[in-house]
């Protein structure tokens, strides 16, 4: 049976977005990383108007910006839980917040080549 929660009402998607825009608040207000990601961020881009790229290289920027903010948005809040979870040092905790570090450094990794393959040639 269908009970109250489950209905789809306008009012209940404001809502969600709210929590989602709260969420995002959040991360750049509290996380120290959303700020060293935003100065990248906003570099890249800065470099990207200077340097006149092409529709292609902004889909693989902004694509590549986008995907290091989802990555370390998800870290943080994986870090979070984790820590309500099991204050105490444990050895498993430890993997899961390693493993979540590691999406971020992978995406990071990936921002720093495209970025490389965009602008290095365009500079130099
Ligand atoms: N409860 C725990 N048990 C075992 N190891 C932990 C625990 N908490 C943190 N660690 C280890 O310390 C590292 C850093 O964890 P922490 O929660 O302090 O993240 P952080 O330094 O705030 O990360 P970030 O720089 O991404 O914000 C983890 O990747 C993990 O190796």
């Amino acid at each position: 049976m269908k009970n109250e929660k489950d209905k789809f009402t306008i009012a209940a998607r404001i809502k969600s977005f709210k929590y989602a825009f709260n969420g995002l608040w959040k991360f750049f207000k509290f996380e120290h990383n959303a700020r060293i990601h935003l100065v990248a961020a906003a570099i890249a881009i800065l470099l990207s108007f200077y340097l006149e790229i092409s529709a292609t290289e902004w889909v693989a920027i902004l694509s590549v910006i986008c995907a290091v903010f989802v990555a370390e948005i998800f870290n943080s809040s994986i870090e979070k839980l984790a820590d309500v979870v099991s204050p105490e040092i444990n050895p498993q905790i430890k993997t899961v917040k390693d493993m979540a570090a590691a999406a971020v450094l992978i995406t990071a990794c990936l921002a720093i080549l495209i970025g490389g393959i965009i602008f290095l040639p365009k500079l130099f």
